[in-house]
């Protein structure tokens, strides 16, 4: 009858596809691996949170990054973290999308409904291991192109805008030449954004954006790993859109989890600083925001506070 809908919240999927194809600087995800390091990433105020692979699999079963997390570990880690702040946008590893074009459009399907923004998918085989490792294997790029088709199609059959990462791990074993043709057929089976994994030095960095123009690439900034370190300012001077540093939560916490551990071991205390009480600890985790919509709601649990 006339009247005017209310706009409609832009989801986390359709403001990182126009972020990506706006002129701004580059897209920084740093890496997380919980709901907890997600939290504290949201804490710093990044416009875009990675979910790694390696973490989540280390974080979530315990295991190395060797294709053992599967669909439902990955996407259920997904979801939570997604929805943390569902305002910014996720970026999650895909893997190998999981099998075959069935299970990939399964894939595309959980990953939207979870709300994650974007996914990259591969080309190593079912049994992958991180693209840092030696002895990688790889499908053929026909097989590739297989999963990045399926990946488009269900995007399209459920008009949903999650942005597909085509993601190639054969530098290492078939050259640059031949990961660069992998991509060009992503791109053109539909791909959103291309990722060449394992970079080897800041010429090729500079070389594969430029072989790839106007699409967009992501740089994968695995610290000591196969890739140089390479700052935000550069990628964004050498033209990447996005850059991700999947270690850059995982990493440090090792460290400090390891260092108290010991303490603990050997001194029989953490000495763990006075700050983190455990309402910070809280804190960090919503607890305001949890109350708020509480007493919003009328509850009666916490009003004489926590
Ligand atoms: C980006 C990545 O897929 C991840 O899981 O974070 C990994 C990172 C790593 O294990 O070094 C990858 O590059 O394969």
């Amino acid at each position: 009858m006339g009247s005017i809908s209310p706009p409609r919240r832009i989801n986390a999927a359709t403001k990182l596809r126009n972020c990506i194809a706006s002129p701004g600087p580059i897209i920084l995800a740093p890496g997380v691996y919980d709901g907890f390091s997600a939290r504290i990433a949201l804490e710093v105020g990044f416009d875009a949170i990675y979910m790694t692979g390696a973490g989540t699999s280390a974080s979530k079963i315990g295991h190395a990054d060797l294709g053992i997390a599967n669909l439902h570990d990955m996407r259920e880690h997904a979801e939570m973290i997604a929805n943390l702040n569902s305002s910014v946008p996720l970026i999650a590893d895909a893997d190998t999308g999981y099998g075959g074009p069935i299970m990939i459009t399964r894939t595309i399907e959980q990953y939207t409904r979870s709300g994650v923004a974007a996914l990259h998918i591969e080309d190593q085989v079912q049994t992958k291991r991180c693209g840092h490792l030696n002895g990688k294997l790889l499908v053929s790029a026909e097989d590739f192109l297989v999963r990045i088709r399926a990946a488009t199609a269900a995007r399209k059959a459920i008009d949903s805008d999650i942005v597909i990462i085509a993601r190639t791990d054969a530098l290492q074993s078939l050259g640059y030449n031949e990961s660069i043709r992998r991509l060009k057929l992503a791109r053109e089976a539909g791909a959103d954004v291309g990722f060449l994994e394992g970079i080897t030095s800041k010429e090729q960095a500079r070389q594969t954006v430029k072989d790839l123009a106007p699409w967009p690439v992501l740089l994968n900034m695995v610290e000591h790993g196969a890739t140089p370190s390479i700052s935000v300012s550069e990628a964004d001077e050498m033209g990447f859109r996005i850059i991700l540093f999947p270690f850059a939560g995982i990493a440090p916490a090792y460290k400090a989890m390891k260092e108290v551990y010991t303490r603990l071991m050997k001194e029989g205390i953490t000495g763990a600083e006075a700050y983190m009480t455990p309402k910070q600890l809280f804190e960090v985790s919503g607890l305001s925001d949890d109350l708020e919509i509480d007493a919003r709601a009328g509850g009666t649990a916490f009003v004489g506070g926590v």
